[in-house]
């Protein structure tokens, strides 16, 4: 049997626990016959991840921040998102744009009509906009992912902001959300498995994967 593709984005502020969901979110899409492309933004292309680490190291004023994030996503979309979707596969972004809303537009202020801009250029396709069919968005307090991510990693630029940064960041996804029915709210405060079961019982009722077996 041949599938449409499935582009699901997960977005949540840095620590809010969304990476610790992707092998199981492969293996629950895997395991339904379907293949995976797995990937992230910024990145997913040799030039997208050049950007990444230019983003994520240097600092610079809130357009160029935008510019970069967008020539990646460009990058992306033509060499990885497209064309996986066009096979059919499942293709499993960890951020997309819902997070140049939340962290360029609400945490730096920058001018959202001009991101909105960017988004027709960048994702124009025919006489729609590319966009994810699902995004799981995995809401937790700031004060709250500050501490499960002290001691965690090494803060990359973005982690290291001080909280207002990310309570403007959370604002911005709560209206993105509000927004869009695509969102599907996680609530992410609670035990790993605990998210996880809202995840799988999400995508059971969105009906992007089947029942499971245990219900
Ligand atoms: N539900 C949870 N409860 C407590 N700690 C968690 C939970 N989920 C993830 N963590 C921990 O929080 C930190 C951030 O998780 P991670 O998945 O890397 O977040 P993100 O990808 O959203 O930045 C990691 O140290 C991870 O082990
Ligand atoms: C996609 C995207 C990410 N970002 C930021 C959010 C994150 O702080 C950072 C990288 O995201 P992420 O891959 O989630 O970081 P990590 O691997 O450390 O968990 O880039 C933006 O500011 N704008 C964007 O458009």
């Amino acid at each position: 049997m041949t599938h449409p593709g499935l582009f699901l984005t997960l977005e949540g502020i840095d620590g809010a626990g969304k990476s610790s969901h992707l092998d199981a979110l492969e293996a629950l899409f895997t395991a339904e016959g379907r293949v995976v492309t797995r990937t992230r933004e910024p990145g997913g292309t040799p030039l997208a991840e050049t950007l990444r680490t230019m983003i994520l190291t240097q600092a610079m004023d809130p357009l160029t921040e935008s510019l970069l994030v967008f020539a990646a996503r460009r990058d992306h979309i033509v060499q990885v998102i497209e064309p996986a979707l066009a096979r059919g596969e499942v293709v499993l972004c960890d951020r997309f744009t819902d997070a140049t809303f939340a962290y360029q537009g609400e945490g730096r202020g920058f001018d959202k009509a001009v991101l909105a801009t960017l988004e027709q250029w960048a994702q124009a396709r025919g006489g729609a906009l590319l966009q994810p069919a699902l995004t799981l968005w995995f809401d937790l307090a700031p004060e709250i992912a500050a501490e499960r991510l002290a001691g965690a990693r090494l803060p990359d630029k973005f982690e290291s902001q001080p909280v207002e940064f990310f309570r403007r960041v959370a604002r911005g996804y709560a209206e993105r959300a509000a927004a869009a029915p695509r969102f599907v709210r996680i609530d992410a405060s609670r035990s790993r498995e605990q998210v996880w079961a809202q995840v799988e019982a999400s995508l059971v009722q969105r009906g992007v994967v089947g029942r499971k077996r245990s219900q």
